[in-house]
């Protein structure tokens, strides 16, 4: 998979790729990431990237010339199956978007900023766009690297175990199920004896009754898709 970030701030977005399993799938060739530095796109003295709102306002807006350029140039070089702009007010981010978006070649992620992109950007460029949650960050950086690592890691091979993505919670529309590991007995806590009881079908029924149960009382609503 090729993803290609767009972004005023691209040194924000580097550490997350630098370390653990994004670092791990990078180095396999089973990801690459490319930063696109939106100034690069500019024709001005000042590389200016954003305007005035017409109709007046507060805050910045970013202009549609720049984008346009880079997506141009991107789009022009290869296909790409996904061109996403990172906002609050896009679909929310989920396990099953994650999922529809790790079986893509190559996506393009533009970042935000200021009060966010001229509309003819998500008119006329944008095939996606992508929330992180409800509430407002200052520019997309962190929100793309949010949705970089929920699809890198489901991408095979890039978790050491291949199944362990498929066992974690949303994956199936259920929280995931408690997990111990040793000691055995810490501090007077114990681990259910189930555990230890070498009955691989029993211990199966336990975590899914489990994982059920913490559906039933944190998230019902998972239940109801
Ligand atoms: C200050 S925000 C702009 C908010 C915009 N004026 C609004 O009210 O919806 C600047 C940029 O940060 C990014 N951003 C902020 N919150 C986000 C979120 N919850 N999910 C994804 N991107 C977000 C977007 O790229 C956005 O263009």
């Amino acid at each position: 998979m090729r993803i290609d970030i767009i972004t005023v701030l691209p040194e924000l977005l580097k550490s997350p790729f630098e370390a653990s399993i994004l670092k791990r799938a990078i180095e396999a060739n089973l990801v690459e990431i490319h930063f696109h530095n939106l100034r690069d796109y500019t024709t001005d003295n000042y590389k200016s990237i954003d305007d005035t709102q017409f109709g007046g306002g507060a805050g910045m807006v970013m202009m549609v010339e720049p984008i346009h350029k880079c997506i141009n140039k991107l789009t022009s070089e290869r296909d790409y199956g996904e061109i996403i702009y990172m906002t609050p007010d896009g679909e929310t981010l989920n396990q099953g978007i994650a999922n529809q978006i790790s079986i893509k070649e190559n996506i393009i992620i533009l970042c935000g900023h200021y009060k966010g992109v001229d509309q003819r950007v998500r008119d006329h460029l944008i095939t996606r766009e992508i929330s992180i949650g409800d509430y407002v960050l200052s520019g997309g950086e962190l929100a793309a690297a949010v949705l970089c690592d929920a699809v890198i890691r489901l991408i095979p091979g890039v978790l050491g175990n291949e199944t362990s993505a498929l066992t974690d919670s949303f994956q199936d529309n259920l929280l995931a199920p408690p997990i111990y590991t040793k000691p055995r007995e810490y501090n007077g806590w114990k681990v259910p004896e189930l555990l230890f009881s070498g009955n691989l079908p029993k211990i199966e029924e336990w975590r899914e009754e489990q994982a059920y149960k913490r559906t039933k009382e944190r998230r019902p609503d998972l239940l109801e898709d």
